[in-house]
C-alpha cells in the first residue's frame, strides 16, 4: 500500500503541476493578447500631433498616420506613367481614379463637392464657399509621372512605394502625387468634420502634365472659361522648402514660384548623301551635328542673374548685403555666377539653360546615314524670349549644313504679385510661417514647367510651391532615381493644405503693418 500511496501522491502532485503550468501559460497568453490589441487600438486612434492652432478644425483624426501612409503608399504603386503625348498608361490612370473614389469617399459624396472628370483621366472639384462675395481660388496637382526603370540605379523598384529609414521610395512621391493626396486627403478630413468653405475653391488635378498638360489642364481650363470663372489665385507644384541647398544661406528657405521658365524644344539636323561606309566623305552627317551639338554645350547663353525676378528671392533671402551687391551688378555679377553655374540646379536659376536631350541617326553599321538628327531642350530665363534663344542657336551652331527647326515654345511666365497685399502669396506664406517658423518665405523663379501655365486667362497671380522639404543631393530625384519623400514630409503637406483652405476663408488681409505674420 505504501508503495501505492507513493504513486498516487506522486500523480496527484504532478497533475497540479500541469494544472497550475496550464494556468499560468493561459494568464500569460491573455496577457500578451490584451497587450497586443491594446496597442494596436493605441496605433490605429492615435490622434496627431500636428494640429493646427488658429483655425476652427484641427487634424485630430480617428485614422492615424499609418493609414494615411497605407492610401498615399497605393498612389505611389500606380504606374500612371505618360512618355508622350500619345503615350499614356489609360489602364494605370483609370485604376488611380478608381483608387480616389474608394480612398476619399466623403470627397466623392458631399453633397458640398461637384466633381466631374475631364478629358477622361483628369479631375475637377468644385467646394462653393457660402460667401458669394469672395473670389474662388484653386489648388492644381497632376496624377501622372514620368517613366522610371529600375536598372537605372534605383535602390527599390520604383513602384513600389517601399519604405526605408522613414523615407517611401517611388515615382511621383515628390512630382506631384504627394500634392495629389495631400490635397484630398486635407478635403477628405475637413469635410468629415462638417467644415463649409467661406470661400469657394477649385481643385483641377491634371493626368498628362508630364506630356504638357494639352489635354487635361488645357481642358480643366475650357471648362473653367465656359463657366465664366475668374480666380483670386492658383497654387501649383513647382519650387519647395530648400534645406541647406542655397549656398551661404543659414536655415530653410520656401521659395514661392511667382513665375516659371520659358521652354522651347528645338530640332537640329543634318542631311548627306548616303553609301558605303568603305567610302566615308570627311564629314558625316553624324560628325557635322555632333560638331554643332558640341559648341552649344561649350558656350551656354548668357548668364542673367539679377535681371529677373530671382533678383528678388535674393534680396528676401540675404537681406541688405545683397541689395548692396544687386547694386552694383556690374561688379559683382560675374563673380556670383562663377559661383552658381558650378552647380546644374543653381545654375538653372542664373541663365536660360541648353539641354541635348535626343540624338538620332544611322541604320545599320556599313551604311553611312543620311541624316542626323537632335532636340535640344531649352529653358528660358525670365529676361529672354523664345526669339531671343532662336538667334543665340543659330549663330552658335555657326553652319548652314545644320538645319534648325523650332518644334515648340512658349515665352517666360507673367510675374504674380508677392507685395504685402497680394492674397494669395501673403496666405500662402501665413500658412507656412505658422507650420515652419524655422524657414524664409521668398518669391522664386519655377525652373521647370507646370499645368499652371494654361490658367493665365483665369488668374493673374499664379504660385508654384508645395512645402516638399529639398535637402543636399534631392534635386537630383526629380525625374531621377531613387525619388522619395519622408513620412513626416507627407503629414506636413496634409496638414498644410488643411490649413491653408481655412486660412482662405479670411475675407481680405489686415493692413501691412500688423505684428509678425498673422493674417
Ligand atoms: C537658388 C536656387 C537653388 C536651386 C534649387 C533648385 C530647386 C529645385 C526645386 C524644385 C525642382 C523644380 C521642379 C519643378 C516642377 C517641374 C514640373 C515638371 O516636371 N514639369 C515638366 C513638364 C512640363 N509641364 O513641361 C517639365 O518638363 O518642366
Ligand atoms: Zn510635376
Ligand atoms: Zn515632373
Amino acid at each position: 500500500p505504501c508503495g501505492l500511496e507513493n504513486v498516487q501522491m506522486k500523480l496527484l502532485g504532478e497533475c497540479n503541476i500541469m494544472k497550475l503550468v496550464k494556468i499560468v501559460s493561459l494568464s500569460l497568453l491573455f496577457v500578451v493578447i490584451v497587450c497586443f490589441v491594446a496597442a494596436t487600438l493605441r496605433t490605429l486612434t492615435k490622434f496627431d500631433s500636428l494640429c493646427c492652432v488658429n483655425n476652427r478644425y484641427n487634424m485630430r483624426t480617428k485614422f492615424g498616420q499609418r493609414h494615411r501612409l497605407f492610401l498615399y503608399a497605393e498612389a505611389i504603386q500606380i504606374p500612371t506613367v505618360s512618355t508622350s503625348k500619345t503615350q499614356l498608361n489609360i489602364t494605370a490612370l483609370g485604376e488611380f481614379d478608381s483608387l480616389l473614389r474608394r480612398v476619399f469617399p466623403t470627397v466623392f459624396s458631399s453633397h458640398l463637392v461637384q466633381h466631374e472628370v475631364v478629358a477622361n483621366y483628369s479631375h475637377l472639384f468644385w467646394v462653393p464657399g457660402s460667401d458669394l462675395a469672395l473670389v474662388p481660388y484653386m489648388l492644381l496637382a497632376h496624377i501622372d509621372v514620368v517613366p522610371a526603370d529600375e536598372n537605372d540605379g534605383w535602390e527599390v523598384s520604383p513602384f513600389s512605394a517601399k519604405e526605408i529609414d522613414g523615407f517611401i521610395y517611388g515615382r511621383g512621391t515628390i512630382d506631384n502625387k504627394q500634392s495629389v493626396m495631400g490635397i484630398l486627403q486635407a478635403l477628405e478630413y475637413l469635410l468629415i468634420r462638417g467644415y463649409s468653405p467661406q470661400r469657394g475653391f477649385f481643385i483641377g488635378l491634371g493626368h498628362d502634365e508630364e506630356v504638357g498638360g494639352l489635354q487635361g489642364a488645357m481642358n480643366i481650363v475650357k471648362v473653367l472659361k465656359r463657366k465664366g470663372v475668374q480666380l483670386a489665385f492658383i497654387l501649383d507644384e513647382g519650387l519647395a522648402v530648400l534645406d541647406g541647398v542655397i549656398s551661404g544661406l543659414q536655415g530653410p528657405a520656401a521659395l514661392i514660384g511667382i513665375s516659371e521658365k520659358g521652354q522651347a524644344t528645338v530640332k537640329l539636323s543634318v542631311f548627306k548623301a548616303p553609301g558605303h561606309s568603305s567610302m566615308p566623305p570627311r564629314e558625316s552627317s553624324i560628325g557635322i551635328l555632333a560638331g554643332a551639338v558640341k559648341r552649344l554645350e561649350d558656350n551656354p547663353m548668357p548668364i542673367l542673374f539679377g535681371e529677373g525676378p530671382e533678383r528678388r528671392t535674393f534680396e528676401h533671402l540675404f537681406g541688405l548685403p545683397i541689395k548692396f551687391v544687386m547694386s552694383n551688378m556690374w561688379l559683382f555679377s560675374p563673380l556670383i555666377g562663377r559661383v552658381m553655374e558650378r552647380s546644374p540646379d543653381t545654375n538653372a536659376f542664373l541663365r536660360t539653360t541648353t539641354a541635348v536631350t535626343m540624338f538620332n541617326s544611322g541604320v545599320k553599321v556599313n551604311v553611312l546615314p543620311s541624316l542626323a538628327e537632335a532636340y535640344v531642350n531649352l529653358r528660358i530665363h525670365p529676361a529672354q524670349t523664345v526669339e531671343e534663344v532662336l538667334e543665340f542657336i543659330q549663330s552658335t551652331v555657326g553652319d548652314e549644313r545644320v538645319k534648325m527647326e523650332l518644334v515648340n515654345g512658349f515665352d517666360p511666365l507673367p510675374v504674380s504679385s508677392y507685395d504685402e497685399t497680394s492674397f494669395g502669396f501673403q496666405t500662402i506664406k501665413k500658412t507656412l510661417l505658422d507650420q515652419f517658423p524655422q524657414v524664409t518665405v521668398a518669391p522664386g523663379v519655377c525652373i521647370g514647367n507646370t499645368d499652371s501655365r494654361h490658367y493665365t486667362d483665369l488668374a493673374k497671380d499664379i504660385y508654384r510651391f508645395a512645402p516638399t522639404w529639398i535637402r543636399p543631393g534631392d534635386t537630383q530625384r526629380f525625374h531621377g532615381i531613387n525619388e522619395r519623400i519622408s513620412k513626416k514630409n507627407y503629414e506636413e503637406l496634409v496638414v498644410f493644405y488643411f490649413n491653408l483652405i481655412q486660412n482662405c476663408d479670411i475675407k481680405e488681409l489686415p493692413s501691412p503693418h500688423s505684428a509678425g505674420h498673422e493674417l
